[in-house]
Parts: structure tokens; sequence; C-alpha cells
């Protein structure tokens, strides 16, 4: 029997991204559709969303959302069905997502994701001239209220759902003050409903009404029991504990192969893997890097505290007096910027580095790079090391989270066995990163090995197929719709 589920993400591939939760949000409707689940992707109607939708239908109109005119559009993304959420006055912005050009945050970001939220629930249940829905995924903290909004202010109040961490650091959390204008009966206001820490936590609410809590790797689902990794939430974890589920992330052939991908100057496999010496080329000429076949390390990263790039730039001096290039792209913290633009300036033809976004250009990385460099201090699931593993750009990471779920470090005992696909490190400090940036190029400098390494990471599986099943099992355990 086919399933009608409705996944609700603030951001989604090919339309909006700003990081993994896009990849996620994107890939899943194609991988839970072998599994008899239909999946419609409920979007906020920014520019950049209102502008692919051709031929939009209108299927809903709602006078005040949360106090704005607000309609429902019905497209599609790719080959799935698509509903945006139409409401200018939140929505039809210039910037990002969540702020303006400058980066800064938007102050009523709680309204917008609030009312996109309070519109998913009226979706969800049939509310908004779609049939209701057998179950509702929501993703992160912007669509977390959806969840609560079903729990307390709706006519189906036991319609199964999802509520999906992709990162425990981005709560959501308003003063107060907002609750009235939530729009939620006053028997939310408690600790088993909206309240946290004496404001409103938006995850928190989510996870607190969610059917069942999942988060993207089985080693994420572990550590955000313990304060270090739950950031103040590790409490409803510990609680709610047999209903939350790690579930790895896949990555989309369709976008991620390197035998396919239009962004690369050469294409290869694992039997061609000499024709990354052109990638190589092409980056070291965007890049101003001095052409050579030694060690070049890669970063495509968000530039913050959590991806452990403060510690990057403090290895920086060392990884080019090892021999070693690199070449980053990314954007974020301004002084971590700086860092890294001055290191580039002390190493001219050694260091590039690229601030901004640009989706090309990483497949370029990936796919010329010898090893991607992803020191993170948590990391629920990871992409980057998964594309590196995919385009045989042999990941280096911390152990944690599911960095540690799924690059085999190797060790003595691994390459014995011939199964290493990358090297891990624990915690992240300059001693660490240092010793493992020292392993890498050890390795790179025994030919045969490493590209044994890269063709074990390109064998590895990481498609969606394993992981969509599982989403599709619990799906089915919830509904009890076989
Ligand atoms: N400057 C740039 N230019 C181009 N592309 C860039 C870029 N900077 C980053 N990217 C891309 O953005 C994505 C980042 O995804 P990650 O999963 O690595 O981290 P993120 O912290 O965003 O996601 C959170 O959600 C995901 C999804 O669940 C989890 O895997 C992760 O651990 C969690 O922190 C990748 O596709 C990467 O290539």
């Amino acid at each position: 029997m086919t399933l009608r589920v409705l996944s609700v993400a603030s951001e989604a591939v090919p339309l909006v991204k700003t990081g993994g939760l896009a990849d996620v949000a994107g890939a899943l409707p194609a991988a839970l559709a072998p599994h008899g689940v239909d999946m419609t992707t409920l979007l906020p109607g920014y520019p950049a969303v209102g502008k692919a939708l051709r031929r939009a239908r209108k299927l809903h109109e709602w006078p005040a959302l949360l106090g704005h005119p607000a309609r429902l559009l019905a497209g599609r993304i790719g080959e799935h069905p698509l509903l945006v959420l139409d409401c200018p006055r939140l929505f039809a912005r210039e910037g990002g997502p969540y702020g303006d050009p400058s980066g800064t945050d938007w102050a009523d970001n709680w309204l917008r994701f609030a009312a996109f939220s309070r519109a998913a629930a009226d979706v969800a249940s049939g509310a908004a001239g779609v049939p209701a829905f057998d179950l509702v995924h929501a993703h992160d903290w912007q669509a977390a209220m959806t969840l609560a909004y079903l729990r307390f202010a709706s006519d189906t109040p036991d319609l199964h759902t999802v509520m999906t961490i992709h990162n425990m650091a981005f709560q959501g959390w308003a003063e107060a003050s907002v609750f009235p204008r939530l729009g939620l009966p006053r028997s939310a206001w408690s600790v088993e409903g909206v309240e946290s820490y004496g404001g409103v936590g938006f995850l928190k609410a989510g996870m607190e009404s969610a059917s069942a809590i999942t988060t993207v790797s089985p080693t994420y689902a572990a550590e955000i029991r313990q304060p270090e990794f739950g950031m103040g939430l590790e409490g409803i974890v510990a609680a709610r504990g047999g209903r939350v589920h790690g579930i790895l992330n896949g990555i989309d052939p369709a976008v991620w192969n390197p035998g396919d991908d239009a962004a690369l100057a050469a294409t290869y496999t694992r039997s061609t893997l000499a024709r990354r010496t052109r990638n190589k080329r092409a980056i070291e000429q965007a890049m101003g890097l001095e052409p050579g076949e030694g060690p070049l390390f890669t970063v495509v990263s968000r530039l913050t505290w959590q991806k452990g790039m403060d510690v990057l730039v403090d290895v920086l001096d060392h990884l080019v007096g090892m021999g070693g290039r690199l070449a980053l792209l990314g954007s974020g913290d301004a002084g971590m910027e700086a860092g890294l633009q001055a290191a580039a300036a002390r190493h001219p033809g050694r260091i590039g580095v690229r601030i901004g976004y640009d989706e090309d250009f990483s497949h370029l990385l990936q796919g010329g790079a010898d090893a991607i460099l992803v020191p993170s201090r948590f990391e629920p699931c990871g992409l980057t090391q998964l594309y590196g593993l995919a385009y045989g750009c042999v990941p280096v990471v911390a152990r944690t989270g599911g960095l540690a779920d799924t690059v085999i470090d190797a060790n003595p005992a691994a390459l014995a066995a011939g199964v290493a696909t990358g090297v891990q490190f624990d915690g992240v400090n300059y001693h660490a990163l240092r010793s493992a940036i020292d392993r890498a190029i050890a390795l790179h400098a025994r030919p045969e090995e490493w590209r044994r390494i890269q063709r074990n990471g390109m064998k590895a599986d990481f498609s969606w197929a394993a992981s969509g099943r599982r989403y599709a099992e619990l799906y089915r355990s919830l509904t009890g719709k076989a």
C-alpha cells in the first residue's frame, strides 16, 4: 500500500541550499519511491523557489496566516510533487533563506517558520485543499513546530510524525513573549510542550510532539544523549530513548557521480583514476596554485567552530612545511575567513582560498584534490566526506558523529586487511589534526597504498538505497500500514 508522506523542510536541492539539509530533503523523495512511499515536499516561497515554479496551481488561501496573507501553490521538484507556501511578506526577501544579504539572521525568523509550520500542519491534516497525509516528516527547527500545531491545534492530533534533527546546534529559541502570537492554546505552554528554558523552543517542541525522532547517523544518535552534544536537549533525547533512531544519510548518485559529472574537467571511474590529474590541474589554475604531484588537500565547508576551521587555520603553516597544498572553498565566520586569507597570502602558490558558495567548484575540488579535511568538533552525519569517498578524494576526519560511522581509518590492521578508506583522528586540536595530516602525507607518498584507499572509498556504498529502506520501515512501523 502506498504511503503518502509530507516532508516539511526549509531548503531542498535543486531549488534552495545553504547546507546538507538541502541535499537530504532533495534526495529523500527519490530514495523513498522504490519503497512505496509517495513523498510531497513543502518549502517556503523564497524568491528562488517562486521562480522555479512553472504553471503553479493555487490550492488554498489563508487570509491571515499568523497575521499574513498566504497561498499554497503546487508544482514539482524534479519528478516529485512540491508544495510551496507563498507568503510574500515573510519569504519574498532578498538574501538567503534565513538572513539578509550581509548574512545577518532575520529578526522575525521565529514568526516566519512558525507560520510555515502552521501552514504545514494544515496541509498535513487535509485542511488546505490537499487530502490528508499518512505521516508528516519535519526537518530541523524551522519545520519542527508543525508537530506542535498538529498536536495542540488541529483536528488530527493523532497524525503520525517524524522529527529529524540534522544539527542539534540549531534549536530555534525565542523569548516567551512570542508565545501568544503563535496561535497555540495555553495548554501548549509546558515543559512537555513548547516551553524550553523559559522561552519557546522550536526544535524542542518538535521533539516532544513527534511519534519518532531521528538523526542522521547512529553515532550522533548516541552522542546527543550527552550534554556536550545534546546542547541542553540531552534530557529529552534520553527520556524518549526508544523512539530515537540514527539513520545515516546517503548521497544522490544523480548529483554526485564522478563518471558523469558536468562540473569536472575530466570524468573518471575507479579504474581510470589517472584522469583525476586533469581536474587537479583545473583546480591549480583556478586557484593560482603551483602545479605539482605533491598532496593537494581540499576543504569545502561552512567556516565555523563546529567544523573546526579555527584549528585548520593554525595548522596550515605545518601543512605547507610538509610539502602539502590546500584548495579551500567556504564562507562563514569573518575571523576564520581572515585567518585563511592571511595563510594564503603567506603561502602564495601553496594555499588557495575562495570565500563564497559555489556548487560546481565544490564538485571539481572533490574530483581533483587528493584528500578532503573534515576536522569537525561534532558532525551529525557530514556529506563532504561521503562525496570525498565517492570521488576518490580521501577523507581525513575527526572521529565523531557520522564521520566515525562512514570512514575506515587506515591503521595498520585496516591497511593489512585492505579495507581502509581514509584517516581518522581523535580530538579536534592542533596536535591531533597535524598528525592526521602527517599520516595522510605519508600514505600519499606510497602510491599503491593510496590508490587502494581511494578505490575502497569509491566502492563503498553510501547510496540512499539502505537509508531509504530504513525510513520507509520506520514510517510503516508508525502508521501500521504494510
Ligand atoms: N562554500 C561552499 N560551496 C559549495 N558547497 C558548499 C559550500 N560549503 C558547504 N557546501 C556544501 O554544503 C553541504 C554541507 O553538508 P554537510 O552535511 O557536510 O554539513 P551541514 O553542516 O551543512 O549539514 C547538517 O545537516 C547534514 C544533513 O543531514 C548533516 O550531514 C551534517 O552533519 C549537519 O551538520 C555539502 O553538500 C557541501 O558540499
